[in-house]
């Protein structure tokens, strides 16, 4: 097991009696790079700028490998923490070089220094840069010197808020993955804010998701989406399709057939959540449609209202004959049927979320 580098304990923050922190615990691994992810205003950079100790905590307590840095009355400075930052504005020292930007932090000799400077430029592939100015360089080289910047002093914990927001979409898939492979080769504990679902898909092992100051869910990207704790959960990764009911003897009978509600009391209105990509298109091979089958329940009639070309994929409207209910599917863009057409749609059941409304 890697050692936990930074452990936080029911951490609280207020602003004029707002709870914008509001209990949040988490741990981060050497060598662990933990996305906190959530809305605007969820309390994320909060979270960060109080570990950080650029902000007090009211409540909680804060430990950086293994000795307390937080707590109520006690405050350890910021410069004094073993942490290194990177923000959205990440700003460069406008009159240093390159070299000496990295170098900004260091202690140790001259040589000693040099040479961990020209280490981390060749870490981030920036070496035959050492000599520029920021302005001469592109914002993604920018944020390559402030990654290496950061990580000079070989700080135990990085600390991240919206790093690569800064960046035109095509460069920063390119910066997130080199600065990934950095980070890991470093083997610095990572707590990275984002609010962009995919960015925390990318670079997480582990994302906290955030709302309304608290961590609503943990876990790896693949369980977070695979298995959200809720309808919110669920919405903030995708659009998705909700289909409403109401508890019957553990059964919620929908016109897509019934599905299982064990442990949920008759009488219990639920939603029945699926995302646009797990709905099941079919022709209507045989008149009176598609046959039902356990795993993707009854097809039910729906007419296409739109469908729009969106390169990749085409997304599809839906209005259901039943109640006249909108559902959208995206699917491969080889398929663009036109508007009025009738299909049936059926609901994947491993591919549903069941919950109380
Ligand atoms: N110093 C402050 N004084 C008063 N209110 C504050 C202060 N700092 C933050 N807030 C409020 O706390 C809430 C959470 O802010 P925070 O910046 O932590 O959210 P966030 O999730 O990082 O959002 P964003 O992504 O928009 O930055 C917001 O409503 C904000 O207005």
């Amino acid at each position: 097991m890697p050692e936990t580098r930074l452990s936080i304990q029911g951490l609280c923050r207020s602003f004029d009696g707002r709870r914008v922190v509001d209990d949040v615990s988490l741990e981060v691994a050497a060598g662990q790079v933990t996305c906190l992810l959530g809305p605007s205003g969820c309390g994320k950079s909060t979270t960060l700028r109080l570990i950080a100790g650029v902000e007090r905590l009211d409540a909680g307590q804060i430990e950086m490998c293994g000795a307390r840095v937080a707590a109520p009355g006690l405050h350890v400075e910021p410069e004094n923490r073993q942490i290194g930052l990177m923000f959205q504005d990440f700003a460069l020292f406008p009159h240093l070089s390159v070299a000496d930007n990295v170098g900004f932090g260091l202690r140790g000799s001259r040589a000693e220094r040099s040479a961990r400077v020209e280490e981390m430029l060749g870490q981030v592939n920036m070496g035959r840069f050492a000599a520029q100015f920021p302005h001469e360089l592109s914002g993604g080289e920018q944020q390559r010197v402030a990654l290496a910047r950061a990580l000079a002093p070989r700080p135990a914990i990085m600390l991240m808020d919206e790093p690569f927001s800064g960046l035109d979409n095509r460069l920063r898939d390119e910066v997130r993955d080199q600065t990934l492979a950095v980070l890991k080769a470093n083997g610095t504990a990572v707590l990275l804010v984002t609010h962009e679902p995919d960015e925390a898909m990318r670079m997480a092992d582990e994302i906290a998701l955030m709302r309304h100051g608290k961590i609503v869910q943990r876990g790896a990207p693949y369980n977070i989406y695979n298995t959200p704790v809720d309808k919110e959960a669920a919405a903030f990764f995708s659009d998705i399709n909700v289909v409403s009911g109401v508890v019957e003897g553990a059964l919620v009978e929908t016109p897509f057939g019934g599905f299982l509600a064990p442990g949920h009391p008759d009488g219990t209105a639920v939603d029945i959540v699926i995302r646009p990509q797990h709905l099941r298109i079919d022709f209507d091979r045989r008149k009176g449609g598609p046959l039902a089958t356990p795993s993707d329940g009854m097809p039910a009639r729906a007419r296409v209202k739109r469908a729009r070309f969106m390169g990749r994929e085409s997304l599809i409207e839906f209005e259901m004959e039943h109640d006249g209910s909108v559902l959208s599917a995206t699917v491969p863009s080889v398929f663009l049927p036109e508007a009025g057409r009738v299909l049936w749609l059926s609901m994947r059941r491993d591919r549903c979320f069941l919950f109380p409304r």
